[in-house]
Order: structure tokens, then C-alpha cells, then sequence
């Protein structure tokens, strides 16, 4: 091909080129105009982000200059006049969300992971945002969260979608402070807390766990709410038809399920390696022949109080109470391995409302407002001392209603979250839809392990609860 054939092609080449450019900024102004107006205001804080970032990574410290010019430059420089040193800025590629930008950079030499980390509050002014945060992103690269609308202010509503979760061990909590979603493995966790102030959402936060489980036929669970008599007076009428069993603030009847949870876990421990061929059922995973059995204590404190007085009926209470400790201290001690999981929720985690013995088994916690620092101790443990912004005595405000602060999984620290509120259509809908999934672990365990635990097993030996109880 000859130059003037090429020249040829140029003005081609260019329509080619506006075409594609034309396309892109319809998409984009359709996208723009589709947008709703907090969106909208974040598309155009991404193009600041973009447009402004050669000059303000300068000023931010986010450059190198690199003295060494490229193969090109030598070649057409002049002689007497070496080429200018240039300055390098890390690429950036942003994309906007309802809370701001999330921006992700390379790293230059001597412009990483702890340059970004430091420049971050500077970045935060510059960008108009609530707060940002840098994490690595990759070798070479970090991730830039800029929060411009505080997402643990911002309320959220979550819609359950009616079908089986793909990973039923995954409780997805809510976002965190920067609007990434934060989750907890429940798998081979023994035991729950959730405390909190009444009406922070402690109770919200557990509808939207049943939600999301309830499609799964390998889950199983049931209530003792503290708070009411009746099932159909109370926060979990709704979800009642995907509940095996359920119990309010009658004691004896609270005595009663647990008693039948123990007997199960024992059971089940008895039995496992025959059924499942293991000796934790973590191993192989819960399944509808062993379904994860969850049982929730709601308002806590009211199966475990400290009846205190010389008559007939407050001593044979507090026999009563004294008991339902230990029995649900052996759930959470030995129900891990067999499946059984138990969530504690109460307004305070102190030693008078839960015993010690069980709160301190219980590894994942989290706790809504707090009104004392005594109450925050109690429900995140010493650590949440050194974690100032984490308290959840800030929390106390409306603007937190909805908002936990828990121990991270994996690392050190806290982080506060803003969980979602679940309407109670949506928790009655999913509970008719799932019904037909609930069996008592019980019946399902009868059936599959019922001959070999009759035949083969002595539950009698070593029964050290029977011998507690009598
Ligand atoms: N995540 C949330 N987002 C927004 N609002 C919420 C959220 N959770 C709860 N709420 C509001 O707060 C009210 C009380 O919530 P919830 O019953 O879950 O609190 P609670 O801590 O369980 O209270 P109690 O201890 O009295 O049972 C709800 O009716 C709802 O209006």
C-alpha cells in the first residue's frame, strides 16, 4: 500500500472513529439520563475524579518523576537540548455507584499501597466525600472507595429473592462504612449474639437471615421469643409456617424445647458417623437428610433470669432458669460439630442477662446501640476499646437505627454495618413459599438413624445432663 492510498483511508478512518465515539456518548448520556438523581450526582463526581486527577495527584504526592526519557524522545530530540524529565501519574479507572466512586489505581515506584493510604484524607476534600478508604487491589494496584452519601446512614431496604441460597453458610449482613457488602461463614460456628438497645433492629436483622435461608430444604429452624406468649403476637408470626417448633416466655415450655434440642444434639453425635460417614457434618456440608438446625433465642435474658426469693414457686423458677442455661450452654459447647447452631439476641450481653459461660463460647457477636460502655464490653468483648469509632455506644442515635458494629472474621478490628430492613410481606410470602421445606430434625433423624440408635447406642451412659437436671 502506497502513502497516498493510505491518505486515502484517513478521512474513513476518522468518521470510524467519531462513530464509535458518538456511540459511546449516547450510551453514556442515556445512562446519565435513565439515572436517578443521587446517581446522577455520582456519574458527575466520577468525570471530576477523572478530569481532575493529572493535577491533583501531583499535589497529592501520587507522582514520580521519571528522568530517563523513552526510546522515542532520545531519538527525536535535539541534540543541544536533552528532553524534559516526565511526570508520571498513576492510571486510574472509575465507576460510579449510589454512594459515590469506587476507583482503582496502579502503583508507580515509591507511589503504593501506603502513599494512597496516607494521601486518603487528603483525596477525601478533593473529591467531595464523606470518607475514602484504600485497599490493595491486586499486586501493583489498589482499590479507592470514596463514600460521598454515608452509607450507614442511608437506610436499605432488602427484597428476599424466594430462592435457594447458593451458599447457605454465608449470612450477608448489610454494607459497611464504605458500601462494600460485609458477610459472616457460619460454617462450624457454634454460637451467635446479637445485642442491642430495644428497637435498634436487632429482630430485623435476624428476619432477613430466615428470609434468605428459608428456600434452602438443609436449614431447619426454630424460635423461643422471650418477648411474647403467643407465636402470632409477636415479630416472627410472619415467618411461623417455616418454624418447626416455637415457644414464647413460658419457661417450662422453654425448658421443655430445649431439653428436645439436646436430646437431638445428642443424638445426632451418637449417630453421625453412621448417617453421614464423618464426624463433623461441616465436612459434607448440611443436607436435607441433616439440615442445619438453628435455634433462636430471642430476648434471651428472659430463659436464663436470676429468679431470687425463698418461696416454693421462685426457688423451682430459678431451678428452672438455672437449667435452661445449661442445657443451652451444651447446644452451643457440643451442637457445632452435629449442625446445631444457636443465635443469642438480647438488649444487653452483660453477666446478669447471659451467662458468661455461654456468651464466651459464642465466637461471632454483634451488637446495635449500646447505652454504656460496660454494655459494648459485654457484647464485642475488651477489644472494642481500641476500636473508638466502632462503639456502638455512638450508635445511639435514630440515624442508627438498623446499624451493628461486629469483630472482623478474619483480622483484627471492627467495622459497623448497615444492615437492611426486610418488610413483613416480603418475610410472609417467603415463609407460605418455603413451608413445605420444614421437618423436625428430629423426625428426619428418627428416620435415618432411628434403628441404629435404638440397637446400637446407649444414651443413658455418661447422660451428664440427666444427671445435672435430677
Ligand atoms: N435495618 C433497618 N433499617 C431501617 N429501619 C429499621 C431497621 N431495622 C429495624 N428498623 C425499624 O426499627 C423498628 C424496630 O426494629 P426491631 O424490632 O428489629 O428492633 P429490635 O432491636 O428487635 O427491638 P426489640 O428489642 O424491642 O425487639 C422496626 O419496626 C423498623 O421500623
Amino acid at each position: 500500500m502506497t502513502v497516498q492510498e493510505i491518505y486515502a483511508y484517513a478521512p474513513l478512518v476518522s468518521v470510524a472513529v467519531l462513530a464509535v465515539f458518538a456511540v459511546m456518548a449516547s450510551l453514556w448520556l442515556g445512562r446519565y439520563i435513565a439515572a436517578d438523581r443521587t446517581m446522577r450526582a455520582s456519574i458527575r463526581q466520577a468525570v471530576r475524579v477523572r478530569v481532575g486527577w493529572k493535577r491533583l495527584a501531583q499535589m497529592a504526592g501520587l507522582s514520580v518523576t521519571d528522568k530517563m526519557p523513552t526510546a522515542l524522545a532520545s531519538f527525536t530530540a535535539d541534540a543541544d537540548k536533552p528532553p524534559k524529565p516526565r511526570v508520571r501519574i498513576p492510571a486510574l479507572k472509575v465507576k460510579p455507584d449510589r454512594f459515590g466512586v469506587i476507583v482503582r489505581a496502579n502503583c508507580l515506584p515509591k507511589v503504593g499501597l501506603e502513599e494512597f493510604q496516607k494521601a486518603a484524607r487528603f483525596l477525601a476534600d478533593a473529591w467531595r466525600c464523606e470518607r475514602v478508604s484504600v485497599q490493595p487491589d491486586g499486586p501493583g494496584r489498589v482499590l479507592i472507595r470514596g463514600v460521598r452519601v454515608d452509607p450507614l446512614i442511608t437506610p436499605t431496604e432488602h427484597e428476599p429473592t424466594g430462592t435457594e441460597p447458593e451458599e447457605l453458610t454465608t449470612w450477608h449482613l448489610g454494607v459497611d462504612e464504605y458500601a462494600q457488602p460485609v458477610t459472616v461463614s457460619l460454617k462450624d460456628v457454634p454460637g451467635v449474639t446479637v445485642a442491642g438497645l430495644p428497637g435498634y433492629g436487632k429482630t430485623s436483622l435476624l428476619n432477613r437471615f430466615l428470609c434468605d435461608c428459608a428456600p434452602s430444604p438443609n436449614v431447619q429452624f426454630v424460635i423461643a421469643d422471650g418477648k411474647v406468649s403467643k407465636a402470632y403476637e409477636g415479630d416472627y408470626a410472619d415467618i411461623m409456617p417455616r418454624l418447626f417448633a416455637f415457644v414464647g416466655d413460658d419457661l417450662d415450655e422453654a425448658n421443655d424445647l430445649f431439653k428436645r434440642l439436646v436430646k437431638l444434639s445428642r443424638e445426632r453425635s451418637a449417630s453421625i458417623g453412621h448417617v453421614l460417614g464423618v464426624k463433623n457434618m461441616w465436612h459434607v456440608g448440611p443436607s436435607e437428610k441433616w439440615p442445619l438446625t438453628v435455634l433462636i433465642i430471642d430476648e434471651a435474658h428472659t430463659y436464663f433470669r436470676d429468679y431470687r426469693g425463698s418461696d416454693k414457686e421462685s426457688k423451682r423458677l430459678a431451678a428452672l432458669t438455672a437449667e435452661n442455661a445449661r442445657l443451652v450452654e451444651h447446644l452451643v459447647k457440643k451442637g457445632r460439630s452435629v449442625g446445631i447452631l444457636v443465635i443469642l439476641a438480647t438488649q444487653k450481653l452483660t453477666g446478669d442477662a447471659i451467662p458468661t459461660f455461654i456468651r464466651d463460647v459464642c465466637p461471632v457477636g454483634l451488637s446495635f446501640a449500646q447505652k454504656t460502655a460496660e454494655a459494648s464490653v459485654a457484647a464485642l468483648g475488651e477489644a472494642i476499646r481500641d476500636w473508638p469509632d466502632a462503639n456502638p455506644m455512638h450508635l445511639q442515635d435514630p440515624a442508627y437505627v438498623g446499624v451493628a458494629s461486629m469483630a472482623l472474621q478474619n483480622r483484627p478490628g471492627f467495622t459497623r454495618i448497615r444492615t437492611p430492613y426486610v418488610a413483613d410481606a416480603h418475610t410472609a410470602e417467603i415463609a407460605s413459599n418455603s413451608a413445605h421445606h420444614t421437618y423436625d430434625p428430629q423426625t428426619l433423624l428418627d428416620h435415618h438413624a432411628g434403628a441404629y440408635l435404638e440397637t446400637r447406642v446407649d444414651l443413658d451412659k455418661d447422660d451428664d445432663i440427666r444427671k445435672e437436671a435430677a
